[in-house]
C-alpha cells in the first residue's frame, strides 16, 4: 500500500502503547515513544526491547523512546494516548501546557471516569484547550499487546466525531496484520471497550471458582445484553455491540489467559483479595475503576446491571464470590430479551 510517512508521538511506554508504536514502525511511520519511567526509555533506544511490558519482543529500530515530553511532542501533528486512564488527565493537562498548535489525539484507553462518569473522548475534550484539539479519535477492539507485538492477525475499529480524522487514522495504522475497520458510534464503541472489562473480571472469577465454560458464556452473553442495554440508553447504536468493540472485545478479554483483568478475576476466585491482586499485577487492571462508574451509571440511567452490580459488591463490599454468584443464579425469572427490547421500544 502507498502511504505517507508521518511523524507520530506514542505517549505511553506500557504494554500497549509499545505494540501500536510496533505496527506505526512497521507501516514506516516515524515513531516516538514517549514513556515517564528514564531507565525504560534508555532500554528501548540502547536494547530495542521493553522487556517489563513486553517480554521476548525486539522492537523495530525505527521507534525512538524519549524521556522528554516536550522533545517528544516536537514536530508532530498526531499522538496516539496510551495511558491507564487514571493517569490521562495529568498527562493531558501536561501537553496543553507544551503544545502551542493543535493536535489530533488518537486514544486507546479503555474505561468510564467514575463520579463525572465522562467517557475518555468526553475527558480529553474537558481538558485540553478547544484551541489545541484537532480531533478525538478512539481505538479500540479485540485487541491483545502480546499478540500485536508478534504481528499475529488482530482487527480493530476507530472512531470519532469527526470521521474524516477516524478516515486518516486508519489509513495510519491499517496493514496486512492490523486491519482497521471504521464505525461512526463513537458512543458504542466507547462504552463497549470500557464495559467487557467489568465482564472479564466476573469471567475470570468464574473460571477461578472453577465453574466451566457454561458460566463464561452466559456471563458473555448476559454480559454484553447489560453492556447494550446502558449503552443504548446513553446514545449508543444497537449494532455497534454485535461488533469487534462490543461482542468482539468481550470474548478475547474473557477467554484469553493475556488478559489483565481475567487474570485478575481469575485470582480473586481463587481466593486472594483484590489489593493483594493489584499489588501483584504489575500493569493496570481497568475493570476495577470501571466498574465504580458502572454501578454509578447504572444508577443514573436507571439500567438493571446486575452483573456489574454483584461485581462491584466483591470488590468494593466484602462479598464472597461464590456468594455473588449465588445471588446472580437466584434472581426472579424473566424474559431473555425482556429489558434489551424495553430500551429498543423507549428508544425508537
Ligand atoms: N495491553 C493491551 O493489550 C491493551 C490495553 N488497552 C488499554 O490501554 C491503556 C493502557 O494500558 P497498557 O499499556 O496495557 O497498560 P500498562 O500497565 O501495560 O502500561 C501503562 C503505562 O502507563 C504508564 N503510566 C502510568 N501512569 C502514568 C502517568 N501518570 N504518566 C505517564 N505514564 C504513566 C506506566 O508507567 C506504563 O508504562 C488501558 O486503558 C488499557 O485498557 C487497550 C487495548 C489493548
Ligand atoms: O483490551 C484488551 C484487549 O482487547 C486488553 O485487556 P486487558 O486490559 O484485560 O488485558
Amino acid at each position: 500500500m502507498e502511504r505517507n510517512r508521518d511523524s507520530v508521538a506514542v505517549i505511553g511506554a506500557g504494554s500497549w502503547g509499545t505494540a501500536l508504536a510496533m505496527v506505526l514502525a512497521d507501516n514506516e511511520h516515524k515513531v516516538k515513544l514517549w514513556g515517564h519511567n528514564p531507565e525504560q526509555i534508555k532500554e528501548i533506544n540502547e536494547y530495542h526491547t521493553n522487556k517489563k511490558y513486553l517480554p521476548d519482543i525486539h522492537l523495530p529500530e525505527g521507534i525512538i523512546g524519549f524521556a522528554s515530553l516536550e522533545d517528544a511532542l516536537f514536530g508532530v501533528n498526531t499522538i496516539i494516548l496510551a495511558v491507564p486512564t487514571k493517569a490521562i488527565r495529568e498527562v493531558i493537562g501536561k501537553i496543553s501546557t507544551i503544545r502551542k498548535e493543535p493536535l489530533t489525539i488518537v486514544h486507546v484507553s479503555k474505561g468510564v471516569e467514575p463520579d463525572t462518569l465522562l467517557r475518555i473522548s468526553e475527558m480529553i475534550e474537558e481538558e485540553m484547550p478547544a484551541h489545541l484539539l484537532e480531533s478525538v479519535v478512539v481505538l479500540s477492539g479485540p485487541s491483545h499487546a502480546e499478540e500485536v507485538s508478534r504481528r499475529y492477525p488482530t482487527t480493530v475499529t476507530v472512531s470519532s466525531k469527526n470521521m474524516e480524522a477516524a478516515d486518516r487514522i486508519q489509513d495510519l495504522f491499517i496493514n496486512n496484520n492490523f486491519r482497521v475497520y471504521t464505525n461512526p458510534d463513537i458512543v458504542g464503541v466507547e462504552i463497549g471497550g470500557a464495559l467487557k472489562n467489568i465482564i472479564a473480571l466476573a469471567a475470570g472469577i468464574t473460571d477461578g471458582l472453577g465453574y466451566g465454560d457454561n458460566a463464561k458464556a452466559a456471563l458473555i452473553t448476559r454480559g454484553l445484553a447489560e453492556i447494550a442495554r446502558l449503552g443504548m440508553k446513553m446514545g449508543a447504536s444497537p449494532l455497534t455491540f454485535s461488533g469487534l468493540t462490543g461482542i468482539g472485545d468481550l470474548i478475547v478479554t474473557c477467554t484469553s489467559v493475556h488478559s489483565r483483568n481475567w487474570r485478575a478475576g481469575n485470582l480473586l476466585g481463587k481466593g486472594h483479595n483484590l489489593q493483594e491482586v493489584l499489588d501483584n499485577m504489575g500493569m493496570v487492571v481497568e475493570g476495577v475503576r470501571t466498574t465504580k462508574a458502572a454501578k454509578q451509571l447504572a444508577e443514573k440511567y436507571e439500567v438493571n446491571m446486575p452483573i456489574a452490580d454483584a461485581l462491584y459488591d466483591v470488590l468494593f463490599n466484602n462479598i464472597n464470590t461464590k456468594d455473588a454468584v449465588d445471588r446472580l443464579m437466584a434472581r426472579g425469572k424473566k424474559n431473555e430479551m425482556e429489558d434489551l427490547t424495553n430500551v429498543l421500544d423507549n428508544n425508537l
